[in-house]
This record gives structure tokens, sequence and C-alpha cells, in this order.
């Protein structure tokens, strides 16, 4: 089943085209990752598969009933507890008060949150305890399709390893699917069953490879393996290390 369809879409940003005919789908159980050089239009593109932005040119078919997003920053609530900020991703779903307690509680163990923190407000946590924060807002609800935007990008290097393999174990093992934007090609290698490459300029998918076995059963050799061999031979994957502002910088 097609939880995600984009055909042809195009975007422009104050009468400049950032995306032309991108076209690519997202289907039950899958995750894609999606790369290219700082610029040219992941976070748009991620937006209008959402529904944040509405696409100038193209159609956008949803298979998915609810999904979430997780942003490069958190996005917290400053004036509502870790609790309270996580509750907000339950907003609308019938649960009863006991059941959102639980159900709260169990997305903040998820993402390794100690109960002593969940009081706590935005500013009394660290920047990994609040992106953490974030990605229990958008797992407790349960979404099926989940779309993330560079999302461990704060954490250190421990921590995003847990968190990745969260992601694998709760999205891809529940049949849910999603969207996973990074510049960091191990990272795609490791949680993705696909990886999408985009034109420089936003002018379409220019390649999508397809990672052997089964996310979260890839060993870490053949991770940084496939990760030395994709950026070496692959002149795309050599032109999205090259044009990432922040490894230039
Ligand atoms: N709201 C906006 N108004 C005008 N231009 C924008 C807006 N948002 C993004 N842009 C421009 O559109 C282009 C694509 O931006 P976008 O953030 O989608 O790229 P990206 O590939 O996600 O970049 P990065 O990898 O650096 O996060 C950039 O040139 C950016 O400056």
């Amino acid at each position: 089943m097609t939880l995600l369809q984009l055909k042809a879409v195009g975007h422009v940003y104050l009468g400049r085209a950032v995306l032309e005919q991108v076209s690519f789908d997202v289907v039950q159980g899958e995750m894609v990752a999606l790369v290219g050089p700082s610029g040219c239009g992941k976070s748009t593109l991620a937006q209008i598969a959402a529904g944040l932005i509405i696409p100038r040119h193209g159609e956008v078919a949803r298979g998915y009933s609810r999904c979430a997003f997780v942003f490069q920053e958190p996005r917290l609530l400053p004036w509502a507890t870790v609790e309270a900020n996580v509750a907000l991703g339950l907003s609308g779903l019938p649960f009863a008060r006991s059941e959102r307690r639980a159900k709260i509680a169990a997305a903040c163990h998820q993402v390794a949150l100690e109960e002593s923190d969940w009081h706590k407000f935005p500013s009394q946590l660290s920047g990994g305890m609040r992106q953490r924060t974030a990605l229990a807002r958008a797992l407790v609800g349960e979404p099926d399709f989940l779309y993330f935007d560079e999302p461990f990008t704060a954490l250190d290097a421990a921590l995003r390893r847990r968190m990745q393999d969260l992601v694998v174990a709760t999205v891809l093992d529940n049949g849910k699917g999603g969207l996973f934007i990074t510049h960091d090609i191990h990272e795609a290698l490791r949680i993705c069953h696909r990886i999408a490459v985009l034109d420089r300029h936003g002018q379409g998918i220019l390649d999508c490879v397809t990672v052997p076995e089964r996310p979260g059963n890839r060993s870490e050799e053949m991770i940084f393996e496939t990760a030395r061999r994709l950026i070496s031979d692959h002149p795309l994957f050599a032109v999205v290390e090259e044009h990432d502002e922040r490894r230039l910088a």
C-alpha cells in the first residue's frame, strides 16, 4: 500500500523556483531517506508532503491516516512541561485520562527521558533532552507515518545511535512509513530502506538507491563499507558530501 505519493511537485519562493518535477513514493513499512546538497529543497519537499506547505505545481496523495513531524529544532512550548509537551501528540485523540498518562509515560521511557525530568520546562533541559521530548511527542499518538527533518543533529553520537535504533524499532517494526531527511549517509543506511537523492537545484530525484538487508539487521561493517563505496563510487553521493555547507564550514 502506498502511504505517500508525490507527482511532479514544484514550488516557488518569492519568484524563485526551488523544486521542479519531483516525484517519488513511500509504501507501507518503508522508510525513505531524502538526501541532497544543502539548500536543494529537502525541507520544503517534506513540508509539502506533510501538507504544511501547498505546492505551486504537482500532486500529493497521502494513504496514511495520521502523521507526525520531527523537525531539526525541537519546537516545544516553552511554558509547558515535558509531559505537557508530549501530551500535545495526543491532541484530538479519544483516550481516557489514565490512558493518556500511561501513553505519555511510555513515550518518555521510549526516548530515555528520566521520570525526574518529566515535570521540567524546556529551558531546564539540555538540547538532547529537548529533542527527545519532541520525538516522544511525535511517537505518543502512534501515527502511521512520520516525517523527520534532520532530527538528531543536536544529539551526541551515543544518543544519536540510540534514537536511530528507536526509529527502526517503533516506526518500521510496526508497519508504519516515513520520510527521513539527513545529511549523514551512515544514518540513512542505518534507518532507511531506500535513499533518494534530490538534485542540487531541486530538479527531480536523481537516483534512488535500495539498501540491501533490513534496517536494524545491517552490521556496522556493512554500513561503513556501503557509505564509503557510495561516496567514492557514486557521483551523486559525492555531490551531497561536497555541497553540504556544514562540512565546508
Ligand atoms: N520561507 C522561505 N522563503 C523564501 N525562501 C525560502 C524559504 N524557505 C526556504 N527557502 C529557500 O529555498 C531553498 C530550499 O530551502 P530548504 O530549506 O527546503 O533546503 P534544504 O535542502 O532543506 O536545506 P538544508 O539541507 O540546508 O536544511 C533555499 O535556497 C532556501 O533559502
